[in-house]
């Protein structure tokens, strides 16, 4: 039997861990089978030698780096295909699926991605029956290959601001989709510039002169057999990017392109043939794609911090700088209180945030089977939900990310140590399906709707209902329920004087428009601070209900990383606490020490922590958290990758340098 080499200081941490690794990793997973079933799918997936990648990716170009995505997606698509892979990626109906772990073969994301995130879930969404059975079939055969194509050059966030146009012609019974100026022209959609032969256009419906708003169209783009271009289709890649420079991020214009009728999806709203046109019962049910794939960015933002923590963690083990004591030897940096202080709510806010997108997911699921039935009550709860979480977990978990890179000092800014990736891919989802700021904003309409409601005896949502507590001053507490509850108050203090402010500023002459942009300062606040709330309380709750089936041992550093989540953000809204509750001077001296001992208390069990995420070095794609922990010999040997290592000189030292040196250029 060979034995496997670790680096001492990660064995030593391994050695103090006091709970079962695998229980936790069975509990992120939602179950043991889970688990299974994942690294059964893993062992498969990284098998492949095609999936493997020869050169890293960053030195390749732009164009080679396509092509090897679009190699690497073809034979993950076949791979997972005989694995008999469906969920999760084609159609999420169970919340086990959310860690695909295995997607990590791309650094920086897939050209195929939004076939699965965005494409497949319309046409099972937005489309009739018939309209499903035809298209869901020839898309899960990869026969076509799609996208969601919404966003225009000129308009992102307004909707009702898309140009591209889809004109009835009741003569021929088609639509006819123009772009009618630059700004219309479809800008981003992922898969678009080379990849997708047919998309979802979300165009201005228009019939007999009169428009009928955003509705989804099913349009080939590109013939199924040569791929050019069809007539009149104007398509091309947008460029290179921050991060996603894999995904062939698109563009679209179309001049005068028709389409059959039938090519709009139909399950809520139709036009007949001979043009008329039927609403939806709610006209917001187009907007569906975007309510599903913001409830799956709490857990992709999640997914990629606790990757990042991982590395930064184990990295944090194995190096070795400075002195703690002068006569003993250097200290592993994650001995230093203040790297502790960075890293350990990165594993206290990746839980925080994965058991929050499970319990939303659950919510998206009993809304759907409502919806199905013609109940839609649910729906602005869960609008506000979904555009709250998506926001406070990307920000929060693109600014850890951020922070595990700068933890890492410089070889955290290796692109070998995956980090800058990382952060690449996080940071997008700040910005896509809803730019974060215009999502709270959406938020605080839905609170500022329900508190004026709530007002003249309308009841709560199960979110809000905390807003009916009258605002008492109350002694602080300390306690876990105490936070919640002083957290609580301050959600309901912003919003109660934002409305205020809303009520002075239109008092004082003010539309109510202009009222609101003045107050919206205030409003992103009040819908932040609901958002922590809900998920200080889910993150609780479901903790609890967790602690009840999970041994002793586990339940007790569950609750750890919830004591430091609460107490971190305690800290962290200090200010808001002061003005909104009863929180002292003496309270916060007493709530850092206590902080301080959490921290303490976490050390023994950083690593294994992280070990419990159960990410394989491959998934980590990281010279720095590789499970072994030589993160030197594998930055060495990353380095002797580069191009410019093959030979000990270039020739632009001949070209250039030499006759610099000799004087003669
Ligand atoms: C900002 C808004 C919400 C404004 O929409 P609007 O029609 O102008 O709304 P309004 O007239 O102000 O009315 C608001 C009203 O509509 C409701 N509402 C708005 N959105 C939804 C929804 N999704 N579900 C259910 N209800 C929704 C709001 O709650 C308001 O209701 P109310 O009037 O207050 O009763 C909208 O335009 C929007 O969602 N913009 C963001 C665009 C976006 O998310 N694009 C995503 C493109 S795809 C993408 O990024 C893919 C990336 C994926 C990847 O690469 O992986
Ligand atoms: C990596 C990536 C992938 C993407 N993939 C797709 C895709 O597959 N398909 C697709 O259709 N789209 C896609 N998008 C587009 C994306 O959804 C939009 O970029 C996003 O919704 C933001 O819209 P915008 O670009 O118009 O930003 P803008 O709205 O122009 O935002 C610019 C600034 O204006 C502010 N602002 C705008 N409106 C308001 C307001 N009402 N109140 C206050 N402030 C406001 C914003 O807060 C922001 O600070 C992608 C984008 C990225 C970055």
């Amino acid at each position: 039997m060979t034995l496997k080499k670790v680096n001492p200081d990660l064995e030593k941490e391994r050695s103090t861990c006091t709970f079962n690794i695998e229980e936790l990793t069975n509990l992120l997973d939602t179950g043991a089978h889970c688990t299974a079933e994942r690294r059964a799918v893993e062992d498969k997936v990284f098998s492949v030698k095609e999936l493997k990648d020869e050169i890293p990716d960053e030195f390749l170009s732009h164009k080679e780096r396509y092509e090897n995505a679009i190699r690497k997606s073809v034979f993950l698509h076949k791979v997972l295909q005989e694995t008999g892979v469906k969920r999760g990626v084609y159609n999420r109906s169970d919340k086990s699926d959310f860690r695909t772990t295995y997607y990590s073969i791309f650094k920086d994301g897939s050209p195929f991605m939004l076939q699965y995130s965005m494409f497949v879930p319309t046409i099972l969404g937005q489309g009739d029956s018939e309209q499903v059975e035809l298209w869901y079939k020839r898309a899960l055969n990869m026969e076509i290959i799609g996208t969601y194509a919404q966003t225009e050059l000129g308009h992102g966030t307004f909707i009702r601001g898309l140009e591209t146009e889809a004109v009835y012609d009741e003569k021929t019974e088609e639509f006819i989709l123009n772009s009618p100026s630059l700004s219309s022209y479809k800008w981003w959609p992922g898969g678009l510039g080379h990849t997708t032969n047919y998309c979802i256009v979300m165009a201005q419906l228009k019939i007999k002169g009169k428009p009928y708003g955003m509705q989804p169209f099913i349009v080939q783009i590109r013939d199924e057999e040569t791929h050019m271009p069809l007539p009149g289709v104007k398509v091309g890649e947008i460029g290179a990017k921050l991060a996603f420079n894999t995904v062939n991020n698109g563009f679209l214009g179309f001049e005068h392109v028709r389409i059959p009728r039938r090519h709009m999806l139909m399950r809520f709203s139709q036009v007949s043939k001979d043009g008329k046109f039927t609403s939806s019962a709610n006209p917001k049910l187009a907007y569906g794609t975007m309510v599903m794939v913001r409830v799956t960015i709490v857990n992709s933002a999640a997914t990629y911090l606790s990757r990042a923590v991982t590395i930064a963690i184990r990295y944090s083990a194995v190096r070795h700088q400075s002195k703690l004591k002068q006569n003993e030897p250097e200290p592993q940096i994650l001995d230093y209180v203040t790297q502790q202080h960075k890293l350990f709510i990165g594993i206290a806010t990746s839980h925080a945030y994965m058991f929050c997108s499970y319990w939303l997911w659950d919510v998206y699921v009993m809304y759907q089977k409502e919806q199905n039935v013609g109940n839609f009550d649910r729906l602005p709860e869960l609008h506000a939900l979904a555009c709250c979480l998506k926001v406070i977990s990307s920000s929060d978990c693109t600014g850890l990310v951020e922070k595990c890179r700068m933890s890492c000092g410089g070889h955290g800014f290796m692109m070998s140590s995956n980090l800058p990736q990382l952060y690449g891919i996080s940071t997008a989802t700040c910005t896509y399906e809803g730019e974060n700021t215009v999502m709270l904003l959406q938020t605080a309409r839905a609170l500022v709707k329900a508190w004026e409601l709530g007002s003249r005896g309308r009841p709560f949502s199960p979110t809000m209902s905390y807003f009916a507590e009258k605002n008492v001053p109350s002694k602080w507490d300390s306690s876990l329920e105490g936070i919640l509850n002083a957290f609580q108050k301050v959600s309901i203090g912003k919003l109660s004087s934002s409305v205020s402010s809303l009520q002075e500023y239109t008092k004082s002459g003010l539309s109510a428009e202009d009222a609101w942009n003045k107050a919206s300062v205030q409003l992103i606040g009040a819908a932040e601070a609901w958002g922590r709330a809900v998920v200080l309380s889910i993150y609780k709750s479901e903790i609890e209900r967790y602690g009840q089936t999970v041994s002793p041992a586990l339940k007790s550093v569950l609750f750890d990383l919830v004591e430091l989540y609460y107490v971190h953000l305690t800290l962290e809204k200090m200010g808001d606490l002061l003005l909104y509750t009863q929180l002292s001077e003496k309270d916060v001296v007493s709530l850092r020490k206590k902080y301080e001992d959490l921290l303490e208390k976490i050390r023994p069990n950083a690593i294994g922590l992280v070990d419990a995420f159960d990410y394989r070095d491959e998934v980590l794609n990281s010279t720095l958290g590789s499970y072994d922990g030589f993160a030197y010999e594998r930055l060495m040997t990353e380095a002797m990758k580069s191009p410019l290592n093959a030979e000990p000189v270039n020739q632009s030292f001949h070209k250039y340098i030499k006759p610099l040196m000799k004087g003669k250029l």
